[in-house]
């Protein structure tokens, strides 16, 4: 007689791997933007959209991620204070500390979306991935960008792979570091780029990386937005022909702790401009000389002695990012050698 056969032992079901959590920090932008028609791609009000409809609209984030949102502002970038700034830096430190949580991604106006990127890659400690996200389009727009772009983000958000690579900008299927990258082009949807090109690509919810970033970050930070209660006043003067020094006199006699220049070229600095600027330094006022030209890289001792200056160099940070490492520095030090090394180093 046959033996009957043993009836095949019941495999158990492999419990299918948690998706990561990653939450959604929203603070405005044109990603959260409604305009009048489908016409409306460049007229419209940023800012409207709360966090819980742009997640609802995208019901395909559950596939990569368990997704959690939270509304932190709703404004357009453009009115972000370093307030804004302190107050998100503290949200994201506290969040990246929760073993729960994954990965960020900061929903954001793309007019200052380098800056906020720049900032939090300079004092968020944290190996997590944290990236930033935007859109040229409001979502009630023909060939709006933001869904797309939100899955794109949450994505290199959920990835092992972005882990350690400090603050990423996910636009337009690109991954940058958020120090290299900035808003080059307005209105069209290809708008930011690095000048030493994107780290990767994310595809259909996919990374694909090619660089990491060099430069000191996050957890090789020697900032943390821990030890950082108010950032000092740092501001922006542009350079151009015939420019007269008003702007330079009237920071200086408000009390501005230091000027970035964003100068021609090489970060030239006008002839009358020169002695205006080491009048402030002699009242110990910090001199950081910057580019106007977009990947702009500006030399030591090349257009001006910055030696003999006690000048500082920006390297190839634009204007609006030199302010944000100067003011985070000057948090710690006002040396101007220590400054220097701090600029070649983040
Ligand atoms: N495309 C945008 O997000 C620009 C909208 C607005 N000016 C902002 O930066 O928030």
């Amino acid at each position: 007689m046959p033996t009957p056969m043993a009836a095949p032992a019941p495999v158990a079901a492999a419990p299918a791997p948690a998706l990561p959590h990653v939450v959604v920090l929203a603070t405005g932008g044109t990603i959260a933007g409604a305009g009048a028609s489908t016409a409306s791609s460049a007229t419209y009000q940023a800012a409207k959209v709360p966090v819980e409809q742009l997640l609802i609209g995208l019901p395909e984030l559950g596939k990569v991620a368990r997704v959690s949102g939270e509304q932190v502002f709703q404004i357009a970038s453009e009115s972000f204070t370093n307030q804004h700034l302190l107050t998100l830096a503290r949200r994201v430190q506290a969040l990246v500390r929760q073993p729960d949580v994954q990965g960020i991604v900061i929903t954001h106006g793309t007019d200052t979306l380098e800056e906020t990127g720049f900032f939090l890659n300079l004092v968020v400690q944290t190996d997590k991935p944290i990236v930033l996200v935007g859109s040229m389009r409001p979502g009630t727009s023909l060939s709006a960008d933001g869904a797309l772009n939100l899955l794109g983000a949450v994505s290199v958000a959920a990835s092992p792979d972005s882990v350690g690579k400090g603050v990423l900008v996910s636009m337009a299927d690109e991954i940058h570091t958020a120090r290299d990258v900035a808003k080059l082009v307005n209105i069209k949807t290809s708008a930011f780029g690095s000048p030493w090109g994107p780290l990767g690509m994310v595809v259909e919810g996919k990374t694909y990386w090619f660089r990491a970033p060099i430069k000191r970050h996050t957890s090789a930070s020697e900032f943390s937005i821990d030890r950082i209660q108010t950032l000092p006043a740092v501001d922006i003067v542009y350079s151009y022909g015939n420019v007269p020094s008003t702007a330079i006199d009237a920071l200086g006699a408000a009390g501005v702790q230091a000027i970035v220049h964003a100068g021609t070229g090489n970060g030239s600095v006008a002839d009358r401009i020169v002695p205006r600027l080491n009048d402030l330094r002699g009242k110990g006022v910090v001199i950081v000389r910057s580019s106007r030209i977009p990947g702009g890289f500006v030399l030591r001792n090349a257009e001006q002695p910055d030696d003999k200056y006690g000048w500082v160099v920006a390297h190839d940070l634009n204007p609006q990012k030199a302010r944000l490492l100067t003011a985070v520095a000057l948090t710690q030090t006002r040396d101007t050698r220590e400054l220097q090394r701090i600029f070649w180093e983040y």
